[in-house]
């Protein structure tokens, strides 16, 4: 019989996400961007020419141009992302009673190195890394794993992907309904996920797959027929060509097709953040009622107890198998 994964002290699970600044400053941005996209797996241009391109041209005219974004949605706790995966993790940790669970970044604080230094040090042997991408991409979860995989003295397990997850779709598909229920119907729903450079789905990268199998599968849990829901790719960086169709597009095509009320969700985000608060609810939403509708963005499962359940779940089943 597999052992009670409740009795296991000397098992934690950690929550990852991408990271964010540690406040809505220039400086402070410009810190938390070079980690980021100093990272290989984000950006794979030649080091000789990526690295001084970016410290002499990208992030001295793009920290002081994100900052204010995120000075416009930043929260008494901090920064949205953070704010919601702590509160993640906290409501998580109340689904379970000997394994702890704590959050973590890949970029900038608390660091997952650090985290899963501490764990060691307080004796914990076995550590899930939940990273908080649904869909797996090369970009994201793998640079999740290249710490993982550096964690000495820890056993470490990583959760790929929860794309097609039944309780996570279930979850998205819930939070889509409460809102209507709320708000009304939109008369078609969005489906918008973070973009990445086409080049790396044409090397392989499974996002773009994953991406189209969670919003068909939770557009199929409420019932949607084909003609009542899209999908579209948000948050391009640089000039080279990303996933389509783009949001934007997306949006103008939807408004020219005489759409006035229209739901955006976007189910590739596990909590809100600049991408969704600033990008999709503010942006995007002056977009589209200047073509005449009325955007209405559904939040992202956050720290909400169908979420923490859902997560919950998902990390008792790899820890069983585990066992
Ligand atoms: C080459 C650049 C980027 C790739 C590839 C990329 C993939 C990717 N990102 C997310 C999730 C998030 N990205 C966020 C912010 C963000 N992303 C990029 C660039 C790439 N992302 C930048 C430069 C930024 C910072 C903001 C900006 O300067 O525009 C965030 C939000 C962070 C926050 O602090 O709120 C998330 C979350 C995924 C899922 C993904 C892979 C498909
Ligand atoms: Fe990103
Ligand atoms: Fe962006």
């Amino acid at each position: 019989m597999p052992m009670d994964i409740n009795e296991k002290p000397d098992t934690a699970i950690v929550v990852v996400n991408l990271g964010t600044p540690d406040a809505p400053t220039a400086p402070a941005v410009r810190r938390y961007l070079d980690e980021f996209l100093s990272d290989r797996r984000v950006v794979s241009l030649p080091r000789w020419l990526w690295l001084p391109l970016l410290r002499g041209v990208i992030l001295p005219l793009r920290a002081p141009k994100v900052a204010p974004k995120y000075a416009s949605v930043w929260m008494e706790g901090g920064s949205p992302l953070a704010v919601h995966t702590r509160g993640l993790a906290v409501r998580m940790q109340e689904e379970f009673d000997g394994v702890r669970v704590l959050h973590a970044m890949r970029y900038g604080n608390p660091s997952l190195a650090s985290v899963l230094a501490q764990l060691r040090e307080d004796g914990v042997r076995r550590a899930l890394v939940l990273p908080l991408y649904p869909q797996y991409s090369t970009t994201t979860t793998a640079a999740v794993g290249d710490v993982a995989a550096r964690a000495d003295g820890l056993q470490v397990r990583l959760l790929n992907d929860y794309h097609a997850d039944a309780g996570w779709v279930e979850a998205v598909a819930a939070s889509i309904r409460t809102h209507r229920e709320r708000h009304g119907s939109g008369e078609h729903l969005l489906f918008s996920f973070h973009g990445l450079p086409q080049r790396v789905a044409d090397a392989g990268d499974p996002y773009p797959r994953q991406c189209e199998a969670s919003a068909a599968a939770i557009a199929a849990a409420l019932g949607l027929s084909p003609e009542e829901w899209s999908l579209s790719y948000q948050s391009r960086f640089g000039r080279e060509r990303w996933l389509e169709p783009a949001t934007d597009a997306t949006l103008d095509a939807l408004a020219e097709r005489g759409v006035r009320t229209l739901d955006v969700v976007a189910p590739g985000f596990a909590a809100d953040c600049l991408e969704t608060l600033e990008e999709v609810a503010i942006m995007l939403a002056e977009q589209f009622h200047e073509r005449g509708g009325t955007l209405r963005y559904i939040p992202c499962l956050n720290d909400s107890p169908g979420h923490a359940r859902a997560l919950a779940a998902i990390a008792r089943r790899e820890l069983t198998a585990w066992s």
